[in-house]
């Protein structure tokens, strides 16, 4: 998203829109081609390099397992999904000896299948109609874990990029904190910015710990940020504005 704000902004600042197009593509081929990730996720038949940051997290803090119920909200292409699946043995479609987990992803936009895994799309995770929806299908009436890489399509200006990410996080705590269970976990994308200490303070409130994650997939020039939250307290005071 952010390649296609890049690529918006040398379209309006360059010497011709097709000159700019041409050489914003070519930037973004050349870095398709020469990011391990990419070439990692192709190998390991994951639907996006994204893979590696749930991965990254989850080698390191264990979040998902055997018989959870999981609500990913913005999941498509599905490479979170194809990472989750497996872990908490969705539908009991992995493992025949472990319990068996549920997975809700949600997503704007469509999402190939995988085994065990209920994906709504052309769905806003911002309507209502969709969280009651959520909720509908969830085979507990608490969630153990509500994931969200969901993400605005860059304009490529700093803080409205921000502001927009961040509302998105909301929705998503939100959701977490009214249909998580107390004990439940909460990990979401942020881009850093002004709002993002009052987001952290929070988690903090709700959740018993909270990290800040650079996956080492996630670009080094991206203001991308994960925000695990673990161990939800319940809702003891109001809940966020
Ligand atoms: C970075 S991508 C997610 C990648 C995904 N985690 C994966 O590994 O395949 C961000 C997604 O958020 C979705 N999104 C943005 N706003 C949304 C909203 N309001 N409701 C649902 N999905 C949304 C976008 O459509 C996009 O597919």
């Amino acid at each position: 998203m952010k390649v296609r704000a890049a690529a918006l902004r040398a379209f309006h600042t360059s010497a011709g829109p097709l000159a700019a197009q041409s050489g914003s593509s070519n930037r973004w081929r050349h870095r398709q081609a020469t990011d391990p990730f990419v070439a990692q996720a192709h190998a390991q038949g994951y639907r996006a390099r994204s893979a590696f940051k749930l991965l990254d997290i989850q080698s390191r803090f264990r979040l998902l397992k055997p018989g959870q119920l999981v609500i990913e909200c913005g999941c498509a292409p599905g490479a979170w999904s194809q990472v989750a699946a497996p872990l908490i043995n969705a539908g009991g479609h992995y493992a025949s000896d472990r319990p068996n987990g549920q997975l809700i992803g949600c997503d704007l936009l469509p999402v190939s299948p995988l085994p065990g895994v209920t994906f709504l799309a052309g769905a806003d995770f911002t309507h209502d109609t969709v969280q009651t929806q959520i909720r509908d299908m969830m085979s507990s009436p608490a969630a153990d874990v509500v994931l969200s890489d969901m993400a605005p399509n860059a304009s490529g200006h700093g803080f409205h990029d921000h502001e927009a990410l961040i509302q998105l996080a909301y929705a998503a705590l939100k959701f977490g904190l009214a249909h998580g269970r107390v004990g439940s976990h909460f990990l979401c994308k942020i881009w850093s910015g002004a709002r993002e200490e009052a987001f952290i303070a929070n988690l903090q409130r709700f959740y018993r710990v909270v990290h800040t994650v650079k996956p080492k997939s996630s670009r080094s020039d991206s203001a991308e940020k994960f925000l695990l939250a673990l161990d939800c307290l319940g809702i003891k005071r109001k809940a966020p504005a």
